[in-house]
């Protein structure tokens, strides 16, 4: 399995475990590299875009973003949405190094840490509607990571499952609702189904059927685990659900968070970044961290992902996050 490699990408971090190779889109986005030059936190304000592209490589201007509240901070109709996919935070059988799949289990206090010092991440990002599997870790982890964002909007899962239930959780106040964001669960985002696998010690098995058939089960793309699924077959429900749900709400540039678990997002990234089913087979997520992606124009630009859980991590700012960012910084004086 190829160690992590740096990415050209528009952060040149070494990306912690997100390990794909190149996409064609991380090329192409490459030209483009946006540093910023501040954490999540307030104060900073500067935003240095540098042009990498070519022999000529250039500073343009640091955008400085009025810090005082009174400059226009009402962020243009923006022709950019952001999508940032996230996996659970650890889980109790990652704790025990068992295959888990589609067993429902919840997250260790590890993983509800990393879930929080997720959402100190991405605490300045917008979102607008979150989509979670039907799954208690990847709903945990939303929420515990909402808990951090500054915008203070309260997540609420919504209930369509039947009439009764979407008519009995019915907000009667639009201001209530404008201060709230809908999450939506949703099985098709669900961990592959692991089969024969799901509850067996991952090492144990490693043992038992030797590392290579293990590895070719957790990682092929089309390899399914004894009665499982293979990460095509979690595709085919994953990456259609996320076209068919997800991909609108981006298109009217709403901004979204996915939170979901390590296949069903490897084949949305696989998705995502082009890669193929030779490249996805390197492509491992860590737990709980949050990954950024800027929509535009039809197309999915990797801003990056923290190198680590313990680097206070820097996003690739665009322009219109670091102004919503400022706009978060008058809020608060
Ligand atoms: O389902 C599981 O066991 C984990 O979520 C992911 O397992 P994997 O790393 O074997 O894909």
């Amino acid at each position: 399995m190829a160690a992590a490699t740096s990415h050209n990408a528009i952060v040149s971090t070494q990306s912690h475990r997100w390990n794909g190779k190149n996409s064609r889109l991380d090329r192409r986005a490459a030209n483009v590299r946006l540093v910023s030059v501040g954490s999540c936190c307030p104060g900073s304000r500067k935003l240095g875009l540098v042009c990498a592209s070519g022999s000529k490589s250039s500073v343009i201007d640091p955008v400085h973003l009025p810090s005082n509240g009174k400059g226009d901070h009402s962020p243009k109709k923006s022709s950019e949405s952001s999508l940032i996919l996230i996996r659970h935070g650890e889980s109790m059988w990652n704790e025990k190094n068992l295959f888990t799949g589609c067993v429902d289990v919840p997250l260790t206090p590890k993983g509800v840490e990393e879930a929080i010092e997720a959402g100190k991440r991405i605490c300045n990002i917008p979102i607008d509607v979150i989509f979670t599997s039907a799954m208690i870790r990847s709903q945990m982890t939303a929420m515990l990571a909402m808990m951090q964002h500054r915008r203070k909007k309260v997540p609420i899962i919504t209930h369509k499952e039947s009439e009764q239930a979407q008519s009995w959780s019915k907000i009667y106040s639009e201001d209530t609702k404008e201060q709230s964001i809908p999450v939506i669960t949703a099985w098709q985002l669900n961990e592959r189904m692991y089969g024969e696998l799901q509850g067996l010690n991952k090492q144990e098995t490693a043992d038992r059927f030797g590392k290579e058939q293990v590895h070719e089960w957790r990682r092929s793309y089309d390899t399914p685990p004894p009665n499982g699924e293979s990460l095509e077959m979690c595709a085919d429900r994953a990456v259609s659900y996320f076209k068919d749900q997800v991909v609108p709400h981006l298109t009217a540039g709403k901004h979204v968070m996915v939170a979901a678990h390590a296949n069903s997002l490897r084949s949305i990234i696989m998705h995502l970044d082009k890669l193929t089913s030779q490249e996805v087979i390197s492509l491992e997520l860590s737990t709980g961290i949050p990954m950024l992606y800027i929509f535009k124009e039809g197309e999915f630009i990797r801003r990056g992902s923290p190198v680590g859980p313990s680097e206070a991590s820097v996003y690739a700012y665009t322009r219109n996050l670091a102004t919503y960012r400022d706009t978060l910084d008058s809020m608060v004086q």
